[in-house]
């Protein structure tokens, strides 16, 4: 086989011809916003300038050569002009260049000024959209501090991205994470979430079982949690039935507490009826989530002064991750203790949590563990919470469904389900799929190229860093029909969508997808299932306040209050 390096090293025939003017042709759509997402409207259409492919020749052994492939080289990639001049000018500057890093982008974002009404985008995938809609298919940017990043968005590309990310793929993102566990805390990891190569692999092999067993061995205390989040509801529903505007807060405990009985096998009262004080622990574990949330999202997007001066994001996100991490550990270490003590150490007899678990790899050290723990604490607990609110927002706007899913719930007779009577619950999980295919928490993937690879007959070289907007192609009619409408059906048919069968998966990856995809996917769909399994069994929801979206390409929330009204089913 030759490789498309090989083919790029031997001959290129051909001749580039020259780029047309660019006109400008105009064309208006008009479809419902979905998730802050609007259709294209005005979209002001760039002609790509047309360059002609090129031809590929490879000389073979005997000498003979053989035309082989087609494509342009990865110069040919259209993308805003404005950026390469920019880049011209900031690559004098090396100090400021990061390889690979998410942040490019962002930086790039923020330069709006450059793009007049491209800026016009609300901190969702819709300001991909506007890339497109200019560029076309594959998007590229010029980095202007370094790395260039290739836009994507449709499932053919995404495939061929995942088949070339290699077996330790390599995802760049939150820098200002990284920065605070290797430099500011001067831990040995980033975390499962940051981290690459043989380190990665290591920790995803150690936390990879004890994640999945918990699924089944923490069935029950998860179903506790589920009951007491439906009488907290009770709790704190107005006389009109409806929850506090913060309701997001009240998620986000049940969340936190779901979160600690799998990975501490300890109770923390998030839920508890007299309400939580600010100064206990989980208080403090709350507001430090609450806190780092958004100090993480501040750090992300825009211009990274964090990384050169101590700017008030960077100095909260510290004060909050420091804050959490002070409280976990002290359960962690107790954890410890309490295994010394221990008789039975056998994993496969004893009830071991996540953390007694990685506490007995010899090859985990406590900060390993705590580094993991902070990442499902922060990064899968914002996900979780985003992925309830908007599964009830789309039920509570879609009543037929939620009837329907009533009905599914109501045939279950036990009282604690387990994991595998949700997967018996086809209805569920097709609420669960379509919510999140047009509402996911991580919007945008995001790959470093393993090897060259021909995207849209562009040959993109290896170490390329990739963003494919898989929420975009979520929504495009062309793989589901009636894209914007929530209709769980289309997921209980065989075909999904108007895809051949081999690109559906790349069409709907609210979880990614290859060795990086999320590790906790089952315990999350069980936590999301069993949450809203047990709200619709006890009420009906409504949601009277307008359309909601999702704000932020990095940990995304609802745009809106989440003041849900809960309605006792007759
Ligand atoms: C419905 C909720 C969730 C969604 C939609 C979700 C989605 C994702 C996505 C899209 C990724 C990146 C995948 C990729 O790049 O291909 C990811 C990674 C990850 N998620 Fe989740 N996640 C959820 C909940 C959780 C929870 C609750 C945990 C932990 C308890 C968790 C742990 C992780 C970890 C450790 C990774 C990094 C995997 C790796 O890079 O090796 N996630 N998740």
């Amino acid at each position: 086989m030759w490789r498309i390096s090989k083919i790029r090293a031997n001959v290129v025939l051909g001749i580039r011809y020259c780029a047309t003017e660019a006109k400008s042709t105009a064309s208006q759509i008009t479809t419902p916003l979905v998730d802050g997402i609007p259709p294209p409207a005005t979209v002001v259409r760039k002609e790509i300038p047309v360059v002609k492919k090129i031809l590929t020749e490879v000389k073979e052994q005997d000498g003979r050569s053989k035309i082989i492939e087609k494509f342009c080289v990865f110069d040919d990639v259209p993308g805003p002009r404005s950026l390469k001049l920019i880049s011209n000018i900031w690559s004098h500057v090396p100090a400021l260049s990061k390889e690979f890093t998410a942040g490019a982008l962002f930086q790039t974002m923020n330069l709006g000024k450059f793009f007049g009404n491209l800026l016009s985008w609300g901190g969702n995938a819709s300001f991909f959209q506007k890339f497109f809609d200019v560029y076309g298919p594959v998007v590229r940017l010029h980095g202007p501090f370094g790395g260039d990043v290739l836009l994507l968005s449709r499932p053919e590309h995404a495939s061929i991205v995942f088949r070339n990310e290699g077996t330790r793929p390599v995802r760049a993102c939150l820098d200002s994470v990284e920065k605070y566990r290797l430099e500011h805390r001067r831990l040995r990891q980033a975390g499962p979430f940051l981290m690459s190569g043989s380190a990665w692999e290591k920790i995803h092999d150690s936390i990879d079982d004890p994640i999945k067993t918990s699924v089944n061995r923490y069935a029950k205390p998860m179903n506790e949690i589920c009951d007491e989040f439906v009488e907290r509801v009770l709790n704190i529903r107005n006389l009109q039935d409806e929850v506090p505007k913060n309701f997001k807060d009240e998620i986000l405990k049940w969340c936190l507490e779901s979160m600690c009985a799998v990975t501490l096998n300890r109770k923390f009262g998030f839920l508890d009826t007299t309400g939580l004080s600010t100064t206990s622990d989980p208080g403090r574990i709350l507001d430090g989530v609450n806190g780092a949330t958004e100090a993480i999202r501040k750090c992300e997007f825009g211009f990274h002064l964090w990384k050169f001066v101590e700017t008030p994001a960077w100095r909260s996100l510290v004060r909050n991750c420091d804050s959490i991490d002070s409280i976990l550990s002290k359960y962690v270490e107790r954890a410890q203790t309490a295994l010394r003590e221990r008789k039975d150490l056998n994993p496969k007899t004893a009830d071991f949590s996540v953390v007694d678990r990685l506490l007995l790899n010899e090859d985990v050290l406590i900060e390993d563990a705590m580094t993991v723990l902070l990442d499902m604490f922060i990064i899968g607990a914002n996900a979780t919470v985003h992925s309830v609110a908007f599964l009830l927002y789309h039920l509570a706007k879609a009543p037929k469904c939620q009837k329907k899913l009533q009905q599914e719930i109501d045939g279950q007779t036990r009282t604690e389900l387990t994991a595998d009577d949700l997967k018996r619950m086809p209805y569920l999980q097709a609420c669960i799929k379509e919510s999140l295919r047009l509402a996911p928490p991580i919007p945008i993937l995001n790959r470093v190229l393993a090897r060259d690879a021909i995207i849209h007959k562009y040959l993109v070289p290896e170490g390329t860093y990739v963003l494919i907007a898989t929420h975009l192609a979520s929504l495009r009619e062309e793989y589901f029909e009636d894209a914007r409408r929530f209709q769980p059906e289309r997921w209980l048919n065989q075909e999904v969508g108007r895809l051949a069968r081999d690109l559906q998966e790349f069409a709907s990856m609210p979880f990614g997808h290859g060795p990086r995809a999320c590790q906790a996917r089952e315990l999350a769909e069980m936590q999301v299932g069993l949450l809203v399994a047990k709200v619709l069994k006890r009420f009906n929801i409504e949601y009277n306040y307008g359309e909601m979206s999702s704000s932020n390409l990095m940990l995304s929330s609802p745009t809106k209050p989440l003041n849900f009204t809960f309605y006792d089913r007759k």
